[in-house]
């Protein structure tokens, strides 16, 4: 068998200016433009090989070891576009073999929860989109690649770049302008530093498709977001990111979380997506902040009740005196601190005077575990293959 394979990894990303809203819902056009950090793969990633053969039946995508469907038309239009992109290498390079024509065999794994609100359609996509760009030897840029990830769900067209990503959302009818690009690189913020407190790992009852269209559909609050709301805090938070400005960068984080998350309750029938432990933990992060005296801390949810905190490396020990005294106790700390800084957490949180507001013991209870992480790059070629080079299937 003559197989060609190829395989990425992807990031997550988590928006600090939501994408909430579609214009056209069979091209995923948003209507308003969003900016995400780009997660680093050392803690979240999807690994997709994908592979092609004249000897292929159908196109056979597996997921987390088992077989997915690839017949929605989301990854049908994905599948499209890059055979097209293809074609046209093909037609102008006659010596090229004719990957086009040949069905796809694709592999894939999530390395966290898949469909519970930890942006795994995201890097599934980026990465599914990628891989094949990547067995084509497609020479389009990263951005137009995009285009064709969005296709996918919308949010993944941000994980084909790291660092800080803006999604343009564009204007044309036929999407062409609706892409991701980079606002900045990892390397020119690097002290930027995540922790994800997982509230829940299952899976959520009203998707982000269906939710943001019932919000499309009845909240007039929406309305005035889109006009107003998003387009002057899109230009704040891209000049705060360029500019490192964390207390600008936090102060609109928190609020766009805010507005997208009261445009779920002010549709009909309302949506919620945060509970009791999320709501439990955007007081904490104020009580935090005013603690210091200074924005140390952002917080962000997307359509679900996990928390993703947004902090600077030089302020860990102010804020790990919190985090480390109240969820210590969960999975996620291994290797991540040295017993000193541990230590260091400890004391910080003994010398200091903190009442019990600030520390809502409770919170304790809704914590699953915490996912401790940073900004990273974004798609990556990988050596590990995922597929067979003998059989075409995934290995064993
Ligand atoms: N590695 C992957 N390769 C291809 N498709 C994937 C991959 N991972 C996830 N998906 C697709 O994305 C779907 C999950 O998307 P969904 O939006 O429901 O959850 P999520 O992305 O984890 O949460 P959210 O978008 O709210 O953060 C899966 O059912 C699957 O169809
Ligand atoms: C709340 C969000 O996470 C919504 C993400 O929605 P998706 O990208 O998952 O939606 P589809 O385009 O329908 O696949 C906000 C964001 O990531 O910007």
């Amino acid at each position: 068998m003559s197989i060609h394979t190829a395989s990425v990894t992807a990031p997550v990303n988590i928006a600090t200016l939501k994408y909430w809203g579609k214009r056209d819902t069979k091209l995923n056009l948003p209507t308003n433009s969003s900016i995400s950090v780009t997660l680093s793969q050392d803690d979240l990633r999807t690994l997709t090989s994908a592979a092609a053969a004249p000897e292929f039946e159908r196109d056979t995508l597996w997921l987390n070891g088992e077989p997915h469907s690839i017949d929605n038309e989301r990854t049908q239009n994905c599948l499209h576009d890059l055979r097209q992109l293809r074609k046209e290498l093909e037609s102008k390079d006659a010596s090229l073999p004719p990957l086009s024509q040949w069905k796809l065999h694709i592999v894939s794994e999530n390395n966290f929860p898949t469909a519970a609100g930890l942006a795994s359609s995201a890097a599934g996509f980026a990465a599914l989109v990628s891989a094949i760009a990547k067995l084509y030897q497609l020479p389009q840029s990263t951005s137009e690649i995009s285009r064709i990830a969005r296709k996918g769900s919308g949010s993944a067209c941000r994980s084909l770049f790291g660092g800080y990503v803006a999604w343009e959302m564009g204007t044309a009818q036929d999407g062409h302008d609706s892409m991701a690009v980079q606002i900045a690189d990892s390397s020119d913020w690097p002290q930027m530093k995540a922790c994800v407190l997982v509230v829940s790992d299952i899976k959520k009852d009203v998707s982000s498709t269906q939710g943001m269209q019932l919000t499309v559909a009845t909240s007039e609050l929406f309305k005035e977001r889109i006009e107003h709301v998003v387009p002057n805090r899109f230009e704040i938070m891209r000049k705060a990111i360029i500019e490192k400005d964390f207390a600008t960068f936090a102060k609109e984080t928190m609020m766009d979380s805010n507005s997208f998350h009261a445009t779920c309750l002010d549709s009909f029938p309302p949506i919620f997506y945060m509970n009791d432990t999320s709501k439990g933990i955007i007081s904490w992060c104020h009580s935090i902040n005013q603690y210091y005296g200074e924005t140390i801390v952002a917080y962000t949810f997307d359509a679900g009740p996990n928390a993703v905190l947004y902090y600077l490396a030089e302020n860990e020990l102010k804020l790990f005196a919190f985090i480390y005294k109240l969820f210590g106790s969960v999975p996620g700390w291994d290797k991540k601190f040295t017993v000193e800084q541990l230590d260091a957490f400890n004391q910080q949180f003994d010398s200091a005077k903190f009442t019990a507001r600030e520390l809502d013991l409770e919170l304790q209870k809704g914590v699953a575990r915490v996912i401790l992480t940073q900004v990273g790059s974004g798609p990556q070629e990988s050596k590990e293959s995922l597929i067979d080079a003998k059989t075409g299937l995934p290995k064993k």
